[in-house]
């Protein structure tokens, strides 16, 4: 698609370690358009972090990525770029805090803690910005200013641990966005906050996307707050997209059995007093990715000689909204009729 931002296609990252090769992502592919939120869900271990990583090439040297891998970066007005053939460090400064930025669940592993919170977010714009350095400190004291940190001049001068962690966190985001970002990766932002700064600060990320037009991956093992916070979500199990679609269609008419389980899972506000039904079992380790469907271990309407003998493709449910499952696949559909 040619109007996305950035295009992933059949990305597949394996990591080479003591106990041989890895499989983390299998062909995962999707486009995120500008100003559009893409929700990446799914529990801990499905690959999410190791997917958005890859975006800016941050994944360690053990990483391998099959040759069919792309991931295209299609800035309007500039050439595209093709992230995983890039070579030269120099490219990457490009996009490392240049066109994607990424924050993370724990804001302290963004400073450097003998620094001052002001010195890192000069540095960064004088890297990445043809700004001189008043420029930068005005812009760095406005961004903190943007992001609700109350005195930011003064504020500008302290280190990151004078900060609260709900400051600190919007601090980050202030860093991460003054370069102007196309892309803003989000790892489990929110996750580490009190629900009412986690509503707090998704607000904020959803009124600077409004204001700059940017594109966010906003990575959750929380579908709640992805309902609160995406335009589409693409649910993550073992390595694959199991589901992608508007929230909307996903959470109003969820169609894998992975993300009805991720949903049952979540409290009901109009029934507090309903059980919670946990999805049952572990996700398997990646040394021991199943055949077939990689849900099928832990499947509640698994069907038997099919789901572990093959890949399930996509089929397509209503504009936009696909499943890899075989409950939607031509063959069991017979079978059932
Ligand atoms: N450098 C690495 N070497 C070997 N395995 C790795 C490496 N980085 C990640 N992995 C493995 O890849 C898998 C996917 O990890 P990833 O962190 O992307 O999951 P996640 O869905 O983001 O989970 P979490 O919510 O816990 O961050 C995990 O099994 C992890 O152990």
């Amino acid at each position: 698609m040619s109007d996305a931002l950035i295009s992933v296609r059949d990305l597949t990252i394996r990591f080479r370690t003591d106990e041989g090769l890895i499989t983390a992502v299998e062909k995962v592919s999707f486009d995120i358009a500008p100003g559009e939120i893409l929700g990446l869900v799914g529990e801990s271990g499905s690959g999410k972090s190791v997917t958005a990583k890859s975006l800016m090439r941050l994944n360690g040297e053990n990483t391998v990525y099959d040759p069919e891998s792309r991931i295209t970066l299609n800035v309007p007005g500039e050439t595209p770029l093709e992230v995983l053939s890039l070579r030269r460090e120099r490219d990457m400064i490009a996009i490392r805090g240049g066109a994607i930025s990424m924050i993370f669940q724990e804001p302290m592993a963004s400073f450097a803690p003998a620094i001052t919170v002001g010195r890192q977010m000069v540095e960064q714009l004088l890297i990445h910005t043809s700004l001189t350095e008043a420029e930068a400190r005005e812009l760095s004291i406005e961004m903190l200013a943007r992001v609700g940190i109350p005195e930011p001049a003064r504020r500008f001068d302290q280190y990151a641990f004078e900060f609260s962690g709900g400051m600190r966190q919007r601090a980050m985001i202030a860093m991460a966005l003054s370069t102007r970002p196309r892309l803003l990766i989000a790892d489990e932002p929110t996750t580490a906050l009190d629900v009412t700064i986690q509503a707090q600060v998704i607000d904020l990320m959803k009124d600077l996307v409004a204001e700059f037009g940017m594109a966010i991956l906003f990575i959750t093992h929380d579908l709640g707050v992805i309902a609160q916070t995406a335009d589409r979500v693409a649910v993550m199990y073992l390595g694959r997209i199991v589901e992608t679609g508007s929230v909307r269609q996903v959470i109003r008419a969820p169609a894998h059995p992975y993300t009805r389980g991720l949903l049952d899972a979540l409290p009901k506000l109009d029934d507090l007093d309903a059980e919670l039904t946990p999805i049952p079992g572990d996700i398997p380790s990646p040394l021991n990715r199943p055949s077939g469907c990689v849900f099928h271990t832990r499947c509640p309407q698994m069907i038997a000689g099919v789901c572990e003998g093959r890949v399930p493709g996509y089929t397509r449910l209503g504009d936009g909204h696909d499943v890899a499952c075989h409950l939607y696949t031509e063959q069991a559909m017979e079978a059932a009729r």
